[in-house]
């Protein structure tokens, strides 16, 4: 998908230009204005992790983002790869051009104003598991981390800089540990084989800590009966002393579940995340366990800050620039943080090259950030990226990139190689539901299921 073309950029969206006068941005230059935007949509390698909602699929679908200048530089952002944000992707594509790649307030806009007309549903690539986040945040993301990309280039300073400088040098992430089966049904057992049990999750934790030395671990829980999911959790606790552990069964509990759960692990885990669906559930488990809670499903976007707040809902937002709008207005995010007194740590779904990299400027540059971020890096298979990088992991920290812009190079080949794939796939929505079902005809998603 190619949108191209030499028409200048879109007004700002209606609501946005109350009581603000666009002017012309700094750099009139019109060599950094975007000329065109490639979105390409991609499928990796996903092993059969269990969740609440069901399975991941033998694929991971994203979508790959180019910008290019006027002057030729190109700049990639990553993003969710289902069929429907594919489409909003490309309305969005065709408004950005001629917009200045240092303007990310006009690229905001004017992605939101593209979106007005869009009458689609769904395509949010989270599997129902991420409810109610802003879809003009999730349209922007890539278009926001590919200008700064771009921008760093221009400048020849690396995208940390451009979010006010990085202020730790290398960035922890946390093991995401998950229930699963050996391999997808029919294609025998992969590297990681079967962790359905506590002792498995032990095993696979002890094969994450040694392969990349996270400090951090957290399990996918949501899967089993909760008395499992605790046994699990002290079973690592037991296992692993001295890492930070978390929980987080994507609201699969009632308040009562919630609140047995966080007093057999009140001592055990440094968060539990999202127990149980909603501000008022989650406000109502807060009253009764001294356990911090943490959130990537009821403060999913701006307009969720303020009731949270007022309810009482959260201890630790977990920021995701995906669908946060990008890394500018991550920062917000972190700022509010800060001065609300949250905690702040990071969200993942499975992810490339661009999206780590993305993760580790916008994390070092956020002071407010409180904990190791979350990534489904471990469950990728190596030899497949879209770029060149030298990320990589010591002691379960990622050394913050130095070069201009994001620091990572598009690796064509490896781009055409993921497409190739993505449309050999048969895969257009991500549906962990509908997957799982194939193989449990009477499998059924409850929120809460306990
Ligand atoms: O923290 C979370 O809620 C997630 O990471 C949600 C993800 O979608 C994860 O559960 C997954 O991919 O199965
Ligand atoms: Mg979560």
């Amino acid at each position: 998908m190619t949108a191209q073309s030499t028409s200048t950029a879109s007004g700002f969206a209606p609501a946005a230009a109350a009581g603000a006068t666009p002017v012309e941005p700094f750099d009139r230059s019109t060599q950094n204005e975007i000329a065109a935007v490639t979105i390409t949509p991609v499928a990796f390698k996903d092993p059969p992790l269990l969740n609440t909602v069901g399975v991941h699929e033998p694929y991971a679908l994203r979508a790959i983002v180019q910008v290019t200048t006027r002057s030729g530089l190109t700049g990639l952002g990553e993003t969710y790869g289902d069929a429907p944000h594919l489409h909003r992707l490309s309305l969005a594509a065709d408004a950005v051009v001629g917009i200045n790649v240092f303007d990310t307030n006009r690229l905001r806009f004017a992605v939101a104003q593209a979106l007005t007309a869009d009458t689609s549903q769904g395509g949010h690539g989270m599997s129902g598991m991420v409810t109610g986040s802003s879809t003009a945040d999730r349209v922007l993301s890539p278009f926001d981390v590919a200008a700064l990309d771009v921008q760093g280039k221009i400048l020849g300073v690396p995208v940390s800089s451009l979010l006010g400088g990085a202020i730790r040098p290398e960035v922890a992430f946390s093991g995401y540990l998950f229930y699963k089966w050996a391999g997808h049904p029919g294609s025998g057992s992969d590297e990681f084989g079967e962790a359905l049990t506590p002792e498995g999750i032990v095993e696979q934790a002890r094969q994450l800590v040694d392969g990349y030395g996270f400090s951090a671990l957290k399990l996918k829980g949501g899967v089993f009966e909760p008395d499992q999911e605790i046994a699990a959790m002290l079973a690592l606790a037991d296992a692993f002393p001295d890492l930070g552990l978390r929980l987080d069964p994507n609201a699969a509990w009632s308040v009562e579940t919630s609140l047995r759960v966080a007093k057999a692990l009140e001592s055990s885990l440094e968060y539990l995340e999202d127990p149980t669906p909603g501000l008022a559930g989650m406000a109502e488990v807060r009253r009764g366990t001294t356990l911090p809670l943490a959130t990537n499903m009821c403060v999913v976007s701006f307009a969720d800050v303020k009731p949270a707040v007022e309810q009482g809902s959260i201890d630790i937002v977990l920021s995701d620039h995906h669908f946060w709008g990008g890394l500018t207005r991550s920062r917000t995010l972190g700022g509010l943080a800060e001065s609300l007194d949250w905690g702040l740590s990071m969200h993942s779904n499975s992810h490339l090259g661009i999206s780590l990299a993305a993760m580790v400027h916008l994390a070092s540059a956020t002071p407010s950030l409180s904990y190791a971020c979350d990534t489904h890096w471990p469950w990728k298979q190596p030899d497949e990226d879209v770029v060149t990088h030298d990320l990589s992991f010591v002691d379960g920290s990622v050394l913050v990139p130095t070069g201009p812009g994001l620091g990572v190079e598009l690796d064509v080949d490896g781009l055409a190689k993921l497409h190739e794939q993505f449309l050999e796939s048969g895969i257009t929505q991500r549906d962990d539901t509908g997957y799982m079902q194939r193989f449990q005809p009477d499998y059924t998603v409850a929120s809460p299921r306990w």
